[in-house]
């Protein structure tokens, strides 16, 4: 596998790096409105399968590659090709990809990632992640918002946000993924479109389990509209603005995932509902459930910010200390009662 000379020579080549359905429907997006688009993974017979399929068979089955993506897999050539780096890898992969592509980028590289969750060794938000391993010296931004891998891969109607502290770095990004079929809004809020991206995934398993279990919408909607409250609260007190949570990134992530079983925590969470153990509930579903994760570190990120997330807690011990979701539910509901 080689990568088309035509695509290495041209200035307005983006490279994505991460092969799993995001990875890949970004990339298809990026190639659809006509740009030469690199896509590379980490996996050489996964790449190979790709290639000869142009399709994305294990992750993303149902788009077919435009004539404008590319494979490459190999990493230093790819983004020897282009200065727009896109990582599309899990939050617990973040760092480590940061690490591998710092030494081979171009001078003048800027980066952007789509990755939602904290790490949870540390606590820090992506770009804090970001800023530690590449410096100061590079432009980064942040990818998220309401955005299905399949619906994207399908080109159906789609608008995210994409956030920078760059704001000429965040339009030309948008510029470049958007189409007829795509909207991208920019924003300065990094802290608060990666906190958003990273809470509404914790909230969805809460959704999950709470239709599992058969509650109604009356339910549904009062763990988005106080999980709303739960994301803005420790938002504030990491930085960022109110108002971020009530757009895209926010609100709109926060229903989507919350309502629909394309959403992976989601549908983890009615796993977990109907009896299923955490381990066999993210076997059955054979791709990342970033919730998880992000359960465990949003806990100790809460305790240390002092914020109160009552829901996000009940979650983390359903996941992680084994309490029946039922019983989890009802602690929710014999809290002492307060002003909304
Ligand atoms: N899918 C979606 O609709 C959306 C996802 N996101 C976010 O995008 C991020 C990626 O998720 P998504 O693509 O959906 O996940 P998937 O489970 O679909 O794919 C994960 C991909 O990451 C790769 N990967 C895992 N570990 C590493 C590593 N150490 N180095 C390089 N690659 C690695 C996997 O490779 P391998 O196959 O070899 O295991 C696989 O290609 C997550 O943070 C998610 O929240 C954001 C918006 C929408
Ligand atoms: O982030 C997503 C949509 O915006 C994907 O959600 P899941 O990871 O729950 O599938």
């Amino acid at each position: 596998m080689s990568v088309a000379p035509e695509a290495a020579a041209d200035s307005s080549t983006c490279v994505v790096l991460g092969a799993g359905s995001w990875g890949t429907a970004l990339a298809i997006q990026l190639a659809r409105v006509a740009l030469p688009t690199l896509l590379w993974g980490r996996d050489s017979t996964h790449l190979g399968e790709l290639q000869r399929d142009r399709r994305n068979a294990r992750y993303l089955p149902d788009a077919a590659f435009p004539e404008q993506l590319r494979i490459e897999p190999d990493l230093k050539s790819a983004l020897q090709a282009s200065r727009d780096v896109i990582v599309a890898v899990p939050s617990h992969a973040l760092r480590g990809m940061l690490e591998e592509i710092a030494p081979h980028l171009l001078p003048d590289a800027r980066v952007a990632w789509a990755t939602k969750g904290f790490e949870v060794s540390t606590g820090l938000l992506p770009h804090q992640v970001a800023r530690e391993v590449l410096g100061e010296s590079v432009p980064t931004a942040v990818i998220s918002g309401p955005t299905f891998a399949k619906e994207v891969g399908a080109g159906l109607p789609t608008a995210m946000t994409i956030a920078a502290s760059d704001p000429g770095y965040a339009a030309e990004l948008a510029q470049r993924f958007s189409g007829q079929n795509f909207r991208a809004y920019t924003s300065t809020d990094i802290t608060g479109v990666e906190v958003g991206g990273a809470i509404k995934n914790v909230m969805a398993i809460g959704a999950g389990i709470s239709d599992g279990l058969g509650f109604g919408a009356n339910t549904r909607i009062a763990l988005i509209a106080r999980g709303l409250v739960e994301m803005t609260r420790l938002g504030v007190a990491l930085g960022a603005k109110k108002e971020t949570f009530m757009g895209l990134a926010g609100l709109g992530d926060l229903v989507l995932t919350c309502t629909d079983n394309q959403s992976r925590n989601r549908r983890f969470g009615l796993a977990l509902a109907s009896g299923e153990k955490v381990e066999a509930a993210q076997k059955t579903i054979g791709q990342v459930v970033e919730g998880v994760l992000a359960a465990n570190a949003v806990r100790s990120v809460a305790q240390r910010a002092g914020v109160e997330m009552p829901i996000c807690e009940q979650v983390y011990r359903v996941v992680y200390e084994g309490v029946a979701p039922k019983d989890a539910v009802k602690e929710l509901m014999s809290r002492a009662l307060k002003p909304e």
